[in-house]
């Protein structure tokens, strides 16, 4: 059984096909990402895939289930619960702190404080990040943004990561740190990630790359 898998999804915005036709299958565990040119299609397949968008024709399938047929409400509940998410630009909650930022998702999903907290904490270790537990994110790097962005989508223990240009705001060397970690993360915890990028150097740390062009999905050449 696949974790995360679109068949043959196509979805218009108005007059502009974005997907018609795309299949992308991802087995449990594995980082695929997913390549190709400026408005190919790529977030919006990714955001088909998280139960965020709903194909016009097409499926989606989670763990064996059907998602796309799903409530408004259902789908929440399963991005909340099932799914973690990193996007380019970290999207820290400003007012919060860098551990409580990180534990967002377990307060959503109805933890208590000092236990989300405290789930929350052994990621700064993991993720270089000692020490800034009380930072508030306008008092972090780029890079250390993101890796707080990465333990945030991580600390739920999602099925499945959802990944939009995760290092698409920050330098080369710091990319290839926070994806580092992403990926080690990624198959310590047996998370599958699939990863939006368009930069060839940072799609080399997944298992399997894909590539869209025009709306449709084409395994690479060579991979
Ligand atoms: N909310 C929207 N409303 C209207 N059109 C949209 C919307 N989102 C995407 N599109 C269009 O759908 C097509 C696919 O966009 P998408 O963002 O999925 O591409 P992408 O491959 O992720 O591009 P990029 O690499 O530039 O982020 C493009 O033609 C885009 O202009």
């Amino acid at each position: 059984m696949t974790a995360i898998e679109a068949r043959d999804v196509v979805l218009s915005f108005g007059e502009t096909p974005a997907l018609r036709g795309a299949s992308v299958a991802v087995d449990p565990g594995e980082i695929v990402a997913i390549m190709g040119p400026s408005g190919s299609g790529k977030s919006t397949l990714l955001h088909c895939l998280a139960g965020i968008l709903v194909p016009d024709t097409g499926e989606i399938h989670f763990d064996g289930h059907r998602i796309d047929t799903l409530s408004e409400q259902e789908r929440s509940m399963l991005r909340r619960d099932r799914f973690g998410f990193v996007f380019q630009f970290g999207q820290l909650v400003p007012e919060l702190t860098a551990e409580e930022n990180v534990a967002l998702p377990l307060l959503l999903s109805g933890a208590r404080r000092a236990a989300a907290l405290a789930e929350a904490r052994p990621w700064f270790a993991r993720l270089g990040l000692d020490g800034l537990e009380r930072r508030r994110s306008g008092e972090l790097s780029g890079g250390q943004a993101q890796r707080v962005a990465l333990a945030r989508g991580l600390v739920a223990r999602p099925k499945v990561l959802f990944a939009d240009e995760p290092t698409g705001a920050l330098d080369s060397l710091t990319g290839e740190q926070v994806m580092d970690l992403l990926v080690t993360s990624a198959h310590e915890e047996g998370t599958t990630v699939v990863l939006v990028t368009h930069e060839a150097r940072i799609a080399a740390y997944a298992d399997r790359q894909v590539i869209v062009r025009d709306g449709k999905v084409n395994a690479l050449v060579g991979a």
